[in-house]
Formats: structure tokens, C-alpha cells, sequence
């Protein structure tokens, strides 16, 4: 009998008490180990491409503490670094890469952009070889919006001004840049799903900086085409929707994007959530600062989530990325409170 994974039947609708759990970003710099493997590296990007230590790294947090998954160690920026942007990780810069202007847009070419990941896809493969069988995998990429906005900009910015400026001033070539990136980066999933991912989530981090109409071109019709794609090609695929930031947008972003769980940030309210939860699956939504703080402050965010939530289909995690201040005890802490053992 193969094992059903708890977050896989999350994703299939059902409520699962107490609920699976995993963290954005819990393999990362909070985590000493992390570091060292790191240091051994290199580069952030020959961290990415060297499966021997994107699945160490990968496997770090959950030796620790167990999560119902692991998420595949890798970046969203690897897609423009397979579209020879010259991406570059420099420590303390944040990510960098070339600009990309009008003409260069279109003349962007997919060839070969799945041979360059082919390290990422070994990687996942391994990963379902060496989890323990109980651990969902889960693979994924950026939304093309949010890969975009570093694209445009060359880096990253407080409010993606470059990239809202670009599609106010030429907004063919963004929705042509768009359409791109929506068709490759649905290749990578159905990819990561033939490797063995359980499961994608797609993470349109940068989402809540678009007004309603920009909201509707540049995050949902992506999204929902890339879904489109994944599905007609792997009707069984499982897959999440992360807007960050997308406030009252998400209200209908499930059902025009196809996705079967939203992620939701620490800013949408909890009643907003359980409304959203009536729907499907949702996952979410602790402030990552809660972990940082611990204590009090902790408990009672953890407890809120479950309270409202807890009753339905729910997948925990955090509102955003885990921070590199946030101290390993207080994941644990979660953890165990997650699961009623304290
Ligand atoms: C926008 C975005 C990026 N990358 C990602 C997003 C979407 C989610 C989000 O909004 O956080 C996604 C991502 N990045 C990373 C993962 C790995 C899996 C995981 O543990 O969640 C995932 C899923 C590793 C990483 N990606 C990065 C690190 C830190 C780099 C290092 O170790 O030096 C890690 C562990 C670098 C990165 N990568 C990116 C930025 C802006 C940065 C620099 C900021 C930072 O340093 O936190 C782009």
C-alpha cells in the first residue's frame, strides 16, 4: 500500500487534526547546520545545483523536527538564471541580475531552460529516495509575476517600482514576458512533479504590491495558464497558491487560478481565512516575527490560527519566510504546540 502523506490529504480537501505542518524557508540561515553546509559551498547558486548538498540542506530541518514536509532547496531565480540573466547571489546585496529592457524580452528563448535545471530535478529525485516515506516533498518556483519584478529591476526593491512602471509604460512586453515565463515555469513543475514532488506551490510574493485591475493581468492570469498547463498534462497534480500580500484579492484567486490550497500571509484576517476555508484548503498564516519573539507571543498566535482554523482543512505554517534571527528552540516550540504535545 503506498503511504498517504497528511498534507496530501489536506490538499484533497479533508481536515487532518492535528494539522501537517512545515515552515517557507525552514531549510535556511536560522539553522546552524545550514550555515556550514553553506560555507562548504561556495556560492548560493552552487548550493542550488550540487544535488549531494541541496538535499543535505534540504533534509536539515526535518531531522530536527519532523515537518510533514520538506520543500526542495533551490530558488525561485533559478528561471532567470536558465535564461542566462546572470543571476548572482552576493552575501549582505540581496539577489542581482542583469535588467532586462523591451528587446531582450523578446528574443528570450526556452530552449535548454529544463537541461540547465536538470541538478534541481536529480535533487528532487534523491529527496524522494531519502525522506522518510510519512514526509510529503514539495516542489516549486516563483509566479511570473514575482519573477518578473527582479527581472525588470535587476534586483530586488521595497515595492517592485521598476516592474509597476514597466507595465504601465509597456505593458505588451510585460504580458509577453509573462506568457513566458507562465509556459516554462509550468514545464518545471510537471518536471518536479515526474521527479517525485507530492506536491508544488507556486509563491507570487510580490502580488500585494498591484492594484485590483494589475492584480487581475499580472498575478491571476499567469497563475491560473501555468495551472492550466500542469493540469492538461498532469490532471492529478496537487498544487498551492501563495499571493502574498493580496488582501481582499484572494477572495476569488482559488477559483480563477485552479490552485487547490491558498496560502495566506500574516495580514489577512483570521475571520477573512476561515470564509476563504469554506472553500478549500488554506495554509498559513503565522507571523514569522512571532518566532523571532517566542514566548507568549507565540502561543497565542499559533493558538488563534488553530482555533479558527484548526476544524477545517488546514495546512500550518507561517504568514512568510522564517527569518535567520528566529531561534531553532522556538521552532520546536511551535512544532510541538502545533501538534498538542506543549
Ligand atoms: C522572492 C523569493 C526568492 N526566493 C524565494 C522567494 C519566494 C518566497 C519569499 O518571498 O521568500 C523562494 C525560496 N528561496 C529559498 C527557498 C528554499 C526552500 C525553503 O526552505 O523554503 C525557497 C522556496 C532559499 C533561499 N533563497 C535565498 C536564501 C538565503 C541565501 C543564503 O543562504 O545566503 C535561501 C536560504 C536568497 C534569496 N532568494 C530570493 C531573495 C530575495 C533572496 C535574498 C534574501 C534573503 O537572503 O533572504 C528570491
Amino acid at each position: 500500500m503506498p503511504v498517504k502523506r497528511k498534507i496530501v490529504d489536506v490538499l484533497e480537501g479533508k481536515t487532518v487534526t492535528p494539522p501537517p505542518l512545515w515552515l517557507m524557508r525552514q531549510a535556511g540561515r536560522y539553522l546552524p547546520e545550514y550555515r556550514a553546509t553553506r560555507q562548504k559551498a561556495g556560492g548560493f547558486l552552487d548550493l542550488c545545483y550540487t544535488p549531494d548538498l541541496a538535499v543535505e540542506v534540504t533534509l536539515q530541518p526535518i531531522r530536527r523536527y519532523s515537518f510533514d514536509a520538506a520543500i526542495l532547496f533551490s530558488d525561485i531565480l533559478v528561471i532567470p538564471d536558465a535564461l542566462d540573466r546572470n543571476v548572482r547571489f552576493t552575501p549582505g546585496e540581496g539577489p542581482q541580475m542583469d535588467p532586462i529592457d523591451e528587446a531582450s524580452i523578446y528574443s528570450l528563448k526556452a530552449d535548454g531552460t529544463l537541461a540547465h535545471l536538470s541538478p534541481v530535478l536529480e535533487t528532487v529525485k534523491r529527496l524522494r529516495q531519502e525522506l522518510p516515506s510519512e514526509t510529503a516533498l514539495l516542489g516549486f518556483c516563483g509566479a511570473p509575476w514575482t519573477v518578473a519584478t527582479y527581472m525588470i529591476a535587476g534586483h530586488g526593491t521595497p515595492d517592485q517600482a521598476p516592474a509597476r512602471l514597466f507595465g504601465y509604460r509597456n505593458r505588451q512586453a510585460l504580458e509577453h514576458l509573462l506568457a513566458f515565463l507562465a509556459e516554462i515555469s509550468a514545464e518545471y513543475l510537471i518536471a518536479q512533479i515526474d521527479a517525485g514532488a507530492d506536491a508544488v506551490q507556486i509563491f507570487d510574493s510580490w502580488a500585494g504590491v498591484l492594484g485590483e485591475a494589475e492584480f487581475e493581468a499580472f498575478a491571476v492570469k499567469p497563475v491560473a495558464r501555468m495551472i492550466e498547463i500542469v493540469r492538461s498534462k498532469r490532471p492529478n497534480a496537487r498544487i498551492i497558491a501563495f499571493a502574498k500580500g493580496a488582501g481582499m484579492n484572494l477572495r476569488q484567486y482559488r477559483q480563477k487560478t485552479g490552485a487547490d490550497a491558498i496560502g495566506l500571509d500574516w495580514s489577512v484576517p483570521l475571520s477573512f481565512a476561515a470564509e476563504l476555508q469554506k472553500d478549500g484548503p488554506v495554509q498559513g498564516n503565522l507571523d514569522p516575527m512571532r518566532v523571532v519573539a517566542g514566548g507568549q507571543s507565540l502561543e497565542d498566535g499559533i493558538d488563534a490560527i488553530l482555533q479558527v482554523l484548526g476544524n477545517g482543512p488546514l495546512i500550518f505554517n507561517l504568514g512568510h519566510g522564517i527569518t535567520p534571527e528566529a531561534d531553532p528552540d522556538n521552532v520546536a516550540k511551535l512544532v510541538n504546540r502545533v501538534r498538542g504535545l506543549g
